[in-house]
Formats: structure tokens, sequence, C-alpha cells
């Protein structure tokens, strides 16, 4: 799991959004056989959260979504892509674009196949 992984980008519908930077926030449930690894003690051998974590920063500082479903749909494919993820959960939050609320996000599942 990668939880609270906070990221500040363009995201937002409306012209004033377009002109700045909010935080997201990334929660993320990765399946992973971790039997290997934890036989081995070796990080090849597993999926390095730490390698996720820098690639979906990059991805998400560099984009402009209007949207989170689209940013979340974003990040879900380039976890099960490019680090070949079987099935994903994944929790994509824009704490304070409410007033009142606490938080408002989307939860999708995805899946390789
Ligand atoms: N389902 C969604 N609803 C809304 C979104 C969104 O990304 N998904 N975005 C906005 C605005 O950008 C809002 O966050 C500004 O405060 C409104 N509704």
């Amino acid at each position: 799991m990668i939880e609270g992984l906070e990221v500040r980008t363009v995201i937002g519908i409306y012209d004033w959004e377009r002109e700045i930077r909010q935080t997201v926030r990334l929660d993320l449930e990765m399946a992973w056989d971790t039997s290997k690894a934890a036989r081995s003690d070796d990080i090849a051998d597993t999926l390095d959260y730490k390698a996720v974590s820098k690639r979906l920063i990059g991805f998400v500082e560099g984009s402009s979504f209007g949207l989170i479903e689209a940013l979340a749909e974003h990040c879900a494919r380039i976890v099960i892509d490019e680090f070949n993820v079987p099935w994903l959960r994944l929790k994509m939050s824009k704490p304070g674009a409410v007033r009142g609320s606490e938080n408002v996000a989307v939860l999708i599942e995805r899946s390789a196949a």
C-alpha cells in the first residue's frame, strides 16, 4: 500500500483552478505476491513502493486534468502497465475542494485484464 501520498498539481474544472496548484492525495492498494521477497529478502523480488511513488509524483506534478476521475484513471493505468500490478484500488482525494467538508474523493478498482 501507499497511503496519504500528497502531490501539488493543476486540477479542477473552473478557470481559477487552472491558474493555481492544489493538493491531491493518493491512497493505493496493490495486489502482489510477497512470498518470494519474504524468502529472499531482496527488493528485486517485490514491488518497490518507493519506485511506484516516485513515478506517480512525477506524473501528477506534470499533469493538468480537470476531473479527479481522469487523474485517478491515468494513475491506475501507469501502475498496472509499468509495474505489472494485476489489481489495484486507488482513492484520489482533493481535500479542501468543498468548503465545510473534510475531503472529496473518487475510489476506483482496476485490473490488468
Ligand atoms: N465528480 C467530480 N465532481 C467535481 C469535480 C471533480 O473532479 N469530480 N471537480 C470540481 C471542481 O474542480 C471543484 O473541485 C472545485 O472546488 C467540482 N465537482
